[in-house]
């Protein structure tokens, strides 16, 4: 774990000092969209061509997921080829390590560490190197290294290049799925994150009240409804599904969140079958890449890497969500 300061790769833990104990996570610095022939902006064009995009995720992170998961709604493997980082985060960062199933190394270049991306876009950069990130193969640039956007891009910006049809920005449903996303960003998304590296019990005590107030206030919702906004499946929905099917076998007992599991509240971890269940979901997630990265990555947190047995959980069983 560690982070670039002006293009060089400095190893440290995340620095809680300066804030009470309190992780705050910091913004993304490559936010570039991807313009449909019809919609160039100024400067750099980053136009939607097929083979011109690549996807560097780790198949543990709940936000590169979210990415996994837009690309197959919509159809997109033909045209975005995609790499996997191994899931153990140590002193190099994210790394392209080979042997661990479906972590197969950097196509692009045969890097080692997912920093050299970053330096290659701009030799002194200063940040965090995270997942997931959008490539420019015709460019050799990061096009864009934020979940949130690059899911937005995959919705709509590759639709006339034979993607998917299917819409989960709909501007009729925007604000809603906006105000959505905020509360489930604040309180779940990032809720479990601010718990799990609390290193003040204030500060964990804050986090855990937000997260289980939070998924309270959801469970009600989803008891009326099948998805987070009506009756029809948003980017609201991927962003609340891939927290919540790591919820029960790392949040509960690596991050600490163990007031409840998702199996003591019935409406949402009947949806949670119910997105699993959708032509494609399953096949984007990889609980061998999940377990192994959070529990093995984490040292100041789990200082042994053991890997706990349990829970036992099978998503495949019927959701009962049809009739809502
Ligand atoms: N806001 C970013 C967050 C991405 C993020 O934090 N990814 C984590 C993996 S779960 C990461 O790469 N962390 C490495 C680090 O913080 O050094 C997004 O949504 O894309």
């Amino acid at each position: 774990m560690g982070l670039l300061i002006d293009g060089k790769w400095h190893d440290q833990w995340y620095d809680t000092e300066g804030n009470k104990g309190e992780f705050v996570r910091s913004a993304s610095q490559f936010r570039q969209v991807i313009s449909t022939t019809q919609y160039n902006v100024e400067g750099r064009v980053f136009d939607a061509e097929p083979d011109r995009y690549h996807l560097y995720v780790s198949l543990a992170c709940p936000w590169a997921h979210r990415t996994l998961i837009m690309r197959q709604l919509k159809g997109l493997q033909h045209l975005i080829s995609v790499d996997v980082v191994d899931p153990f985060m140590q002193e190099h960062g994210w790394t392209f390590a080979q042997g661990f199933p479906k972590s197969q190394g950097d196509s692009q270049f045969g890097y080692d560490y997912l920093y050299q991306l970053y330096t290659h876009t701009d030799p002194h950069y200063s940040g965090r190197v995270t997942v997931p990130v959008l490539w420019d193969k015709k460019e050799g640039v990061i096009v864009n290294n934020e979940s949130s956007e690059i899911i937005r891009i995959f919705n709509t910006a590759f639709n006339h290049l034979g993607a998917t049809p299917g819409n989960y920005y709909p501007e009729a449903l925007q604000a809603s799925i906006d105000s959505v996303n905020a509360f489930v960003y604040e309180a779940i998304n990032n809720g479990v994150y601010r718990a799990g590296f609390a290193t003040s019990q204030a500060a964990y005590n804050r986090a855990v009240t937000v997260l289980f107030n939070g998924l309270d206030q959801l469970e009600s919702r989803l008891s009326r409804q099948r998805y987070l906004v009506g009756d029809q499946l948003t980017e609201a929905d991927i962003r609340l599904f891939t927290t919540l099917v790591r919820f029960d076998p790392v949040y509960v007992t690596h991050f600490k969140c163990d007031l409840k599991r998702i199996a003591d509240y019935p409406a949402l971890s009947g949806y949670l079958r119910d997105i699993y269940q959708i032509d494609g979901i399953a096949d984007t997630v990889d609980m061998a890449h999940i377990r192994h990265h959070y529990y093995c990555s984490h040292k100041t947190i789990n200082p042994a890497g053991i890997i706990p047995i349990g829970p036992v959980f099978d998503l495949d069983l019927p959701h009962g969500r049809a009739p809502l």
